[in-house]
């Protein structure tokens, strides 16, 4: 089936999740975290789904979930959760073990993170991601493989690689955990989720028959189907809206 005739199917079942990540797919990744925008005809699109009967539209990003509302600007229109799927917007909070390790590893990554020029780290509140776009490429790599094999390695500590990025959460996170979680709490009856990084294959995998899973641009991927950059994505989301609006009406 093509992805235009699975959108079409989906439209047309009776209760809809609509789940996507952020960065990378309702948003162009760019080098300064805090100004990865969203296409606005994404947002447009996601606002439109989640006004109709049936249809929950949620994001389910890597971000700390104040940033997540920040940049992308829905509030009440979509469920939100962030730190890769432990922030959900009714409340969360850190063991305190979990609390002091956190601590541990800012202390630590501070002066290795200092030592490269344009690293940087990014705190949310059960990890620590060690940003290297804007490092020079060989102390980039180097940098992620001491922090990896240094505090990444420390018990407790759940590392995962993303985009020029390594993500060290003193929690365990899971986007599949949280999508299970979403579809239950919504009722949905078919899930569409759209993603375009490693963390995101965790939601893939949770996929059920009559869902659809789109991988955006590049890598190796469990989801059926994939589109070839964020824009592709948003017309993606405004064509499921248009055709779901057919069937639920408004
Ligand atoms: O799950 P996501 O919504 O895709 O979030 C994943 C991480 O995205 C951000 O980092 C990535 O995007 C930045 C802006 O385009 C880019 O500069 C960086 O290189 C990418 O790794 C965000 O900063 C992280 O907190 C998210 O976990």
């Amino acid at each position: 089936m093509t992805l235009r005739n699975a959108i079409a199917r989906l439209s047309g079942v009776g209760t809809l999740l609509v789940a996507t990540d952020y960065d990378g797919v309702l948003a162009p990744i760019v080098n300064d975290p805090a100004k990865a925008f969203p296409l606005p005809a994404g947002i447009d699109a996601l606002q439109e789904l989640g006004t109709l009967p049936r249809t929950s539209v949620a994001l389910l990003s890597g971000r700390a979930l104040v940033d997540l509302a920040r940049l992308s600007g829905l509030g009440g229109e979509a469920l939100l959760v962030g730190t890769h799927g432990v922030e959900f917007d009714d409340g969360f909070a850190i063991p305190a073990e979990a609390a002091e390790l956190r601590a541990r590893l800012l202390a630590e990554l501070g002066p290795l993170v200092g030592a490269v020029p344009g690293a940087a780290l990014e705190e949310k509140i059960a990890s620590v991601a060690v940003h290297v776009r804007n490092a020079d490429e060989d102390a980039g790599e180097k940098l992620l493989a001491a922090v990896a094999a240094g505090p990444g390695s420390h018990p407790g500590v759940h590392s995962t690689a993303g985009k020029k990025v390594l993500e060290l959460a003193v929690v365990e996170t899971s986007k599949g955990t949280a999508l299970d979680v979403l579809r239950e709490r919504t009722g949905a009856d078919a899930v569409l989720f759209a993603g375009d990084d490693v963390t995101d294959e965790k939601a893939f995998a949770v996929l059920r028959p009559g869902d659809v899973g789109v991988k955006v641009g590049p890598g190796e991927t469990a989801a059926e189907y994939r589109v070839d950059d964020p824009e592709a994505a948003v017309a993606m989301f405004a064509l499921l809206s248009e055709e779901r609006r057919l069937h639920v009406g408004t």
